[in-house]
């Protein structure tokens, strides 16, 4: 192994949670190598989020045009996606390069390294014949990949992931898509508006499981009004091509087939090759642990994904501001303990940056560096309608032993639902903790359902009592207003 290079910190995998911890920690001044085997910026920009972002607001587009009979007189739509797909090409992902993104990392400070990082002991890292010793350590943000399940010739088959689905430049003129979480959904109704045929295939009883009951229903309504065929309960058994088209073989006899398959059963992180033995960290996990300062073991801190925390790039960046805040912190105790006198924390680069930081309140001096909290972790599945959800559903509530209460009311009840006419399905779903007097979880579903949310995030977060939101002025006449009405039948 080659004679190891000493730096601050190492951050291996720069996806958002990553790029943003070794961007910040080398604009502070300290020596950072950012590693990354793939494309800075990860999943969220190239795969993820903002592309799929994309071809949702270029669907929904479509489909509010086809609203306009009834509402507003008549349009003809002819549905094109050959501006989706260069403005994904062109706009959101440079034709899949990130020159920018290594660019901006590299004259914020850092030291850009291609490659696959691993751990090789305490606050080390090699790449390929590079090692590098971190003084403060690693953080690790290397995200997850798609997991493909072990379904009988699956694997030989060109069946797609997110990757192709965000690529396509032709669309299909059927899909079958494995699974209806969140990505199934999202992509399922953008293609479906685009005039593809549509079949989602998931394995439990209900799509979007992990929400509320209530959500799963309003969205798979939604989606069969767009076109799509969803079948729940499914337990494929059997998949085929024959050079042409997929067939899909369930139990019970069921066969799907369609021209693509897409394949989207959740994510899966790689433990088995960040060689975690090497710190006495077990790979055999499922994901990373933390504590609630996003710390693995002594010296070694994980962001995003890969942590289990909620896959969501928001969870990612905060947490990698719990990690700046945490290193920036150790950085200043150890200078001041190298310099006593205490004029290091005037001068420049790290310790300045530092200093500053911390006197700004945005990073930690002793105790004050902040610790994840998650108890109103808000998270939006963009279908139309959207589904916003944050803290607890009343599964989850009850399941805790809570005194659970509920309130429940339909958007189309409200003026502004009533007045939206068509496209106004949704509601709002609030669960309190009748103890307590708060609320410990919520859904907004709706046409605007993830902005909604955002009034429910902070009582949530804030604990804020009952008797303060019901006795609060809702504008009239939004589709948050109907917050108020779900309050009022609470019980
Ligand atoms: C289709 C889709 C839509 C999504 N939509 C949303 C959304 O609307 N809102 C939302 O909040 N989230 C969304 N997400 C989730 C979001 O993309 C992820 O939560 C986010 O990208 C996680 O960031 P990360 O930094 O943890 O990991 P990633 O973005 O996965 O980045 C990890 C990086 O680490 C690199 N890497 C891995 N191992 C190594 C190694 N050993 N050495 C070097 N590099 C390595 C990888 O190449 C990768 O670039 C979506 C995801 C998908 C797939
Ligand atoms: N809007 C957003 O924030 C957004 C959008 C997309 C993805 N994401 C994130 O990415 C993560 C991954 O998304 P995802 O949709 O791949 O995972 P997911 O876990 O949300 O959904 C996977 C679905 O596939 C089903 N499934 C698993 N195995 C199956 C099988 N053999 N046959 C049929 N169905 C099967 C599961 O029951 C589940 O419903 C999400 O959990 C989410 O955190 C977020």
């Amino acid at each position: 192994m080659a004679e190891p290079e000493q730096v601050d910190v190492v951050v291996v995998g720069l996806g958002v949670g990553g790029e943003e911890v070794a961007g910040r920690l080398a604009e502070a001044g300290l020596s950072v190598v950012g590693v990354e085997r793939d494309l800075v910026g990860g999943e969220c920009p190239y795969w993820g989020c903002i592309p799929s972002k994309m071809m949702i607001r270029a669907a929904n587009a479509l489909a509010e045009a086809r609203r306009v009979d009834g509402l507003a007189g008549t349009v003809e739509v002819r549905p094109d996606w050959a501006p989706v797909a260069r403005r994904i090409r062109e706009e959101a992902t440079d034709n899949w390069d990130d020159r920018v993104a290594v660019d901006r990392f590299v004259g914020r400070g850092g030291r850009f390294v291609r490659g696959s990082g691993r751990l090789a002991g305490p606050g080390r890292v090699q790449v390929g014949d590079q090692v590098f010793q971190a003084r403060y350590g690693v953080v690790l943000g290397t995200g997850t990949r798609p997991t493909v399940p072990p379904i009988d010739g699956l694997a030989g088959t060109p069946y797609w992931t997110n990757h192709q689905a965000v690529e396509v430049t032709e669309l299909p003129e059927s899909l079958l898509v494995l699974g209806g979480g969140a990505i199934g959904l999202e992509l399922s109704q953008v293609f479906a508006r685009f005039g593809v045929r549509v079949t989602v295939v998931e394995a439990l009883d209900r799509v979007l499981a992990v929400e509320e009951p209530e959500a799963s229903e309003v969205v798979a309504a939604a989606l069969r009004a767009d076109g799509v065929e969803i079948h729940t309960g499914v337990r494929a058994e059997r998949v085929g091509h024959d050079g042409q088209r997929f067939t899909l073989s369930a139990t019970g006899g069921a066969e799907f087939t369609a021209e693509r398959l897409l394949v989207v059963t959740g994510r899966r992180a790689h433990l088995e090759e960040l060689g975690l033995d090497s710190v006495g960290v077990d790979a055999g996990q499922r994901y990373l642990p933390v504590d609630d300062r996003m710390q693995v073991a002594d010296e070694l801190w994980a962001v995003g994904d890969v942590t289990g925390e909620g896959a969501f790039t928001h969870i990612a960046m905060y947490q990698a501001a719990i990690v700046i805040a945490d290193i920036l912190d150790r950085a200043r105790h150890a200078r001041a303990g190298a310099d006593p006198s205490g004029t290091a924390s005037v001068v420049g680069g790290a310790m300045g940056a530092a200093s500053s930081l911390s006197a700004s309140g945005s990073s930690g001096s002793a105790g004050t560096v902040p610790r994840a909290d998650y108890r109103a972790l808000p998270r939006v599945t963009f279908t139309d309608p959207e589904v916003g959800a944050v803290g607890l559903t009343e599964e989850q509530a009850r399941a805790r032993g809570i005194n659970v209460q509920v309130g429940f009311t339909k958007l189309g009840s409200s003026t502004r639902g009533w007045i939206h006419r068509v496209g106004d399905d949704g509601f709002i779903k609030l669960v309190a903790d009748a103890d307590q007097g708060v609320l410990i979880g919520a859904t907004s579903v709706g046409p605007a359902g993830g902005e909604v949310l955002s009034g429910l995030v902070v009582a949530v977060h804030a604990a804020v009592p009952l008797s303060l939101l019901r006795h609060m002025i809702y504008a009239y006449p939004t589709f948050h207003r109907a917050i108020e009405d779900a309050l009022r039948k609470l019980s």
